[in-house]
């Protein structure tokens, strides 16, 4: 098979070069013959044939191939790979991209495509290259960019970089995003939308609440975490529902952010208004990653709670009508529950009276929180964080202050605000005593006029009756 004997190859230089020679001129021979007597389409045939011979070495390395995702699914690996790699850039990296969002601490640096980062691990070389190309598959709705990245290493540890640094790396990316400590809050989690760092500073510490509620929360979220095992005995999914509910400017959205601080859990702020529909949320729900909170706020006016039974019968129409009930209720209990670990789902309404008994029945939504209006002890806790005032040594309006909270209804929000005006203690706690005087005295006002509030109400149902008929 062989064009000369390898066993006779000499050896020395001059005659390594002759032998070279030779099989250049014996090859410059087989070239002619085959542009003289064969058809086009063999020769190419040939010289392929006799380049992958004698000019390609047969490949050692191997090449694991990891794609951004697997179908709708992200895929962990190439999430991973992507947070691991970023401490792998090095000098000889050439072209590097650069991101930051506004909520961002920090900038984001990454390799641009093609682009190839290499890794060492217990003494095997591995070359990572960030690979983009164009997805011929996406529809108009997709992605049009298909993302891979591509590992190569000697064929040899194959078992070893399957086994072994694969998991390194998962561990590692893990251990960095912990690090990180950032919270992210992907707005609306549509797929174009990247992720955006969300540093809500609000912490069980700052939140005014009642302390008892607050210790039954905590405690809670701490079973939570702890009960992995459990829930697999019991076959349950391994998943909590809150409702939260009360007035606006009550601390719900705060909450949510002490819950995802305590946990240093992922927050996914779920905007239902935007999703197109059923199937939508379905790809949304298998974006978001363990250890995370999704969120749906105000369930009561983004999702068409009503019309249940209308929806049963106009699926087609429910398709570009956006998400309904009946939709958000299987997400519950199918895929929701299904999909992931260690998840938290948030409700919050300002109206619990309104939502569907459906949305409220156990099992769906585990724990119901009424954030109300503000006690003499949330006031405590505010006015520390505001003004450095503490309980062993409180400011002489205090007293007078907490015997107004108690008897009026006046959120954490608008008292944050008041206690906000100015750095000065004594005119920031005057103000707030003028407020609350103020804001009793109008309540009184509403109050003897009772039957505002009903009329209020009754024009929302004429106008809603209004809309039914016309449609
Ligand atoms: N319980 C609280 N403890 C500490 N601060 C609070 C509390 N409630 C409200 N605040 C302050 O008021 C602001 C608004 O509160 P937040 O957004 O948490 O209310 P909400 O109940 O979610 O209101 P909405 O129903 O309008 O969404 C917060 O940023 C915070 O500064
Ligand atoms: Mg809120």
């Amino acid at each position: 098979m062989y064009p000369f004997d390898f066993k006779d190859m000499p050896t020395s230089a001059s005659s390594l070069f002759s032998a070279y020679a030779s099989m250049a001129a014996f090859i410059m021979l087989v070239r002619s013959m085959v542009d003289q007597l064969l058809p086009p389409e063999l020769r190419s045939y040939i010289y392929s044939f006799i380049h992958q011979f004698f000019y390609s070495p047969r490949s050692l390395d191997m090449t694991i191939i990891i794609d951004e995702k697997c179908g709708y699914i992200n895929n962990q690996v190439y999430e991973a790979a992507e947070v691991y790699l970023q401490t792998k850039i090095s000098d000889s990296n050439e072209r590097l991209r650069v991101t930051k969002t506004p909520g961002q601490k920090s900038l984001n640096i990454a390799v641009d495509k093609d682009q190839e980062i290499i890794d060492f691990f217990d003494g095997v070389k591995l070359r990572w290259h960030f690979v983009c190309a164009e997805d011929k598959n996406s529809g108009s709705g997709g992605d049009d960019e298909k993302r891979k990245f591509e590992l190569i290493f000697p064929k040899k540890h194959r078992t070893k970089v399957i086994d072994s640094y694969l998991s390194h790396v998962l561990a590692r990316a893990n251990a960095i995003r912990e690090e990180e400590k950032v919270l992210k809050l992907d707005s609306q989690l549509t797929q174009h939308s990247g992720s955006v760092d969300l540093e809500h500073p609000s912490t069980f510490d700052t939140l005014a609440m009642d302390p008892e509620l607050k210790r039954t929360i905590i405690e809670d979220l701490d079973r939570f975490v702890r009960r992995k095992d459990f829930y697999r005995k019991v076959g349950k999914a391994w998943k909590r529902g809150y409702l939260l509910y009360g007035p606006p400017g009550t601390g719900k959205s705060s909450l949510i952010a002490a819950m995802a601080n305590y946990l240093k859990f992922d927050v996914y702020d779920l905007e239902l208004t935007s999703v197109y529909n059923n199937s939508e949320l379905r790809r949304i729900m298998l974006s978001t990653s363990n250890r995370s909170i999704l969120v749906i706020e105000d369930i009561d006016c983004t999702v068409d709670i009503q019309n249940r039974e209308s929806e049963e019968d106009d699926n087609e129409q429910s398709n570009t009508r956006g998400v309904t009930l009946s939709g958000l209720l299987n997400f519950i209990d199918g895929l929701w529950s299904s999909c992931g670990d260690e998840r938290i789902i948030v409700f919050t309404t300002n109206n619990k009276d309104k939502l569907d008994p459906a949305l409220l029945r156990p099992g769906r939504m585990d724990v119901h929180i009424h954030m109300s209006y503000c006690t003499p002890s949330g006031f405590r806790v505010l006015a520390s964080n505001y003004l450095g005032i503490h309980e062993s040594n409180p400011h002489r309006l205090c007293g007078e202050i907490e015997a107004l909270i108690e008897s009026t209804e006046v959120t954490p929000a608008e008292i944050a605000e008041e206690l906000m005006k100015s750095d000065d203690v004594d005119v920031a706690l005057e103000g707030l005593v003028n407020f609350l005087k103020r804001k009793k005295s109008e309540r009184s006002k509403i109050n003897d006029e009772g039957s505002r509030g009903t009329n209020n109400i009754e024009i929302e149902e004429t106008n809603e009756d209004a809309e039914r008929k016309q449609a």
